[in-house]
């Protein structure tokens, strides 16, 4: 049984309304006990089959998350680019050999840096884990682990950009490695089609309606041109731009990105999702694979969902969060807790 929240289950039987603001306000029906994964074959166990806890640094360094939660805060108000740049680091570590902060580790003897992969190159947001990471260890050094920083951290970017509350466990530890290869293969690609991604979310647990509701994660930040140059004007080597783009939509894409700039999603604001979904409505994805959740009818009902009904995407979005960021994980004595997160200790 892998770390996942039950999620038709529970949010079927309760009337359920999101957000939710804090741990206090959230029903503990969703609550239920993690189980991590059990070791099947007994060698390579990265994983331990001890779970995460709820506030599991109560005792050792009770201010931690309040850290957190207080340093996004203050950075946002100076600059709020930092709610994507955090969220995205989520995803980019958990994706890749579960949320263990993998993604973090600066390359080294014997240390192939996941941040040298192609897919994370344009990644940012590894200076704010640092600020959190340093003001932690002044109030309790070794302690608070650079994998529930990332996964924390990423959780009050949410919060700050409108987007929803969501409750999670603590006690990931940190990975001795870095996985450069894996993620050059794993992470999904902004060309792929619309099987490809389905099939790259469903490796990881994921099915179609936590994957449309995963993407609205594209509501928030910046994209660059680069990535989706090809549908301006050689669209699979047609010569002709991409058909699925809006005609007015193309333009504004191909004079944004002449004059060197590059394409905002939505923003934050009260509408964090909605928009999103809108806009693949009228053809106005920015990427070809958020376009593409138009391409089937079964993500196509989703898109639509999430763009009429304002409180179904939160609610969604939230719980594949919580998923995400239990994807696997180090317990126990698996891994370590880093002192600098760019560097094993
Ligand atoms: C098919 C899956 C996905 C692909 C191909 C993809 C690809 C990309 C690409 C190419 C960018 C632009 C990076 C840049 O220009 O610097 C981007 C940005 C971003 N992605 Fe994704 N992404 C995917 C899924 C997700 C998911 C599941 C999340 C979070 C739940 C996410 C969160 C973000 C955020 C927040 C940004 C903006 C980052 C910033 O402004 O700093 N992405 N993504
Ligand atoms: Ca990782």
């Amino acid at each position: 049984q892998n770390a996942e929240i039950k999620k038709s289950s529970s949010s079927s039987k309760t009337a359920v309304k999101w957000p939710y603001s804090s741990w206090d306000s959230f029903p503990s029906v969703f609550l239920s006990p993690l189980t991590s994964m059990e070791d099947d074959d007994g060698e390579v166990s990265w994983h331990s089959n001890r779970s995460l806890e709820y506030d599991f640094y109560r005792d050792s360094c009770p201010e931690a998350e309040r850290i957190i939660r207080r340093v996004v805060h203050e950075l946002y108000e100076v600059n709020s680019s930092v709610a994507p740049a955090l969220l995205r680091l989520v995803f980019h570590d958990c994706f890749i050999e579960g949320c263990d902060a993998s993604i973090l580790l600066d390359a080294a003897t014997g240390i192939d840096s996941e941040k040298d992969s192609p897919p994370n190159k344009n990644l940012k947001g590894f200076d704010i884990i640092d600020k959190i990471k340093s003001e932690i260890e002044m109030v309790c050094p070794g302690v608070v682990s650079c994998a529930d920083i990332v996964a924390l951290a990423g959780r009050e970017g949410v919060v700050q950009a409108g987007g929803p509350f969501y409750p999670l466990y603590t006690g990931r530890r940190d990975a001795m490695h870095s996985f450069r290869d894996v993620a050059t293969s794993e992470l999904p690609s902004p060309n792929a089609d619309l099987s490809e991604t389905l099939a790259s979310f469903a490796s990881r647990g994921f099915d179609l309606r936590e994957t449309v509701s995963l993407l609205g994660g594209h509501s928030i930040g910046v994209i660059h041109c680069k990535f989706f140059q090809n549908r301006l004007y050689n669209f699979g080597r047609t010569n002709k731009p991409d058909p699925s783009l809006d005609t007015g939509f193309l333009n504004l894409l191909r004079s944004r990105c002449n004059d060197r700039m590059n394409m905002a999603y939505e923003g934050p604001g009260v509408d964090f999702g909605t928009l999103y979904y809108r806009s693949l409505l009228q053809g106005k994805g920015i990427l070809y694979s958020d376009q593409q959740l138009m391409a089937g009818i079964d993500t196509g009902i989703w898109v639509r969902a999430y763009a009429s009904d304002i409180s179904l995407f939160p609610r969604d979005f939230a719980l594949a969060m919580m998923k995400l960021s239990n994807l696997r994980f180090l317990t126990g004595s698996k891994g370590q807790v880093r002192l600098h997160c760019s560097k094993v200790a």
